[in-house]
């Protein structure tokens, strides 16, 4: 088997947390989790009865596609996101292949308190060591990414458990029937479709249609919240993944290349749809 980016992340990644943690120890993190500002709910934010919520993401680039934005500039970009409908933010931290960073995550964090707005943050990373879920907590993250294809059940478990633990939530990412069954038996509160393959990078909106049939009902309390995630150009879709029972739609390449981040934010954040 050729190694896809995916493997070549993942191999990256586990570089990159070693660095960290010879600079920055696991303790002097926890130490400074007594300072670190308190999590706003992102299931509250994006459970909303009549619309489906826009989390935004702040993305300079993608290993499939690239570089976004030439003139890059997180905090006004999350400004935008937020002064114009975003229910949530999502941040891309990872450095090597999305141009991300941690300090974005922060400098976007103390931005947007300093205007005002309490826009849940989602740190978008690939975690698979308590550290990282550590390393968001101080840095401001709201709520985490867990992708499910990526970790076995014992890993997951127990990072569920610490963000939790941490008083942040997690965005947990199936791509398969199997993978959201596996996010069931952790129930789960907010489950995310990626309608993205992380190994051929094509996109296809049904996968949330078709993932998301094993879930409760449409209105049955014990059904979590439903994020469709990827691939998502414009308003259009929006009555459709209504009808799929989508309660939000994590949207990034489309905002930004988009020649009016602003209106595009608008377009689809605002979507009342009465069921
Ligand atoms: O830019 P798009 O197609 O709107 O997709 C956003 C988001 O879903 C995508 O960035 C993403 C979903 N899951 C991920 C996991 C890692 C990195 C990135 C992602």
């Amino acid at each position: 088997m050729t190694a896809t980016i995916l493997d070549q992340i993942f191999a990256h990644k586990r570089t990159e947390v070693e660095r960290q943690k010879l600079k920055i120890p696991q303790a002097k993190l926890e130490q400074q989790l007594g300072t670190a500002p308190k999590p706003r709910s992102l299931r509250q934010a994006l459970r909303q009865p009549d619309r489906i919520s826009l989390i935004a993401e702040v993305k300079k680039a993608s290993p499939s596609k690239g570089v976004f934005l030439e003139n890059f500039n997180p905090t006004e970009l999350a400004e935008t996101y937020a002064s114009n409908g975003a229910a949530a933010i999502s941040v891309l931290t990872d450095v090597r292949f999305f141009q991300g960073s941690l300090i974005y995550l922060r400098s976007i964090h103390e931005h947007l308190d300093k205007l005002g707005y309490a826009t849940p943050l989602l740190r978008k990373d690939f975690l698979y060591d308590p550290y990282q879920i550590y390393e968001a907590r101080v840095s401001g993250a709201d709520a985490i990414l867990l992708i499910v294809g990526m970790l076995d059940d014992q890993t997951l478990h127990e990072l569920y458990q610490l963000t939790y633990g941490l008083g942040m939530e997690a965005l947990v990412e199936v791509h398969t029937e199997d993978e959201m069954t596996r996010a069931q038996a952790l129930q789960a509160q907010i489950i995310g479709i990626n309608n993205r393959d992380l190994h051929s990078f094509s996109v296809d909106l049904a996968t949330t249609q078709r993932v998301s049939a094993s879930l409760p009902a449409i209105g049955d309390p014990q059904r979590p919240v439903l994020v469709a995630e990827s691939g998502i150009h414009g308003p259009e879709v929006l009555p459709t993944l209504r009808e799929w029972g989508v309660d939000a739609i994590l949207v990034g390449e489309s905002i930004v290349l988009a020649p009016d981040h602003a209106a595009h934010v608008r377009a689809l954040s605002q979507n009342e749809h009465r069921a």
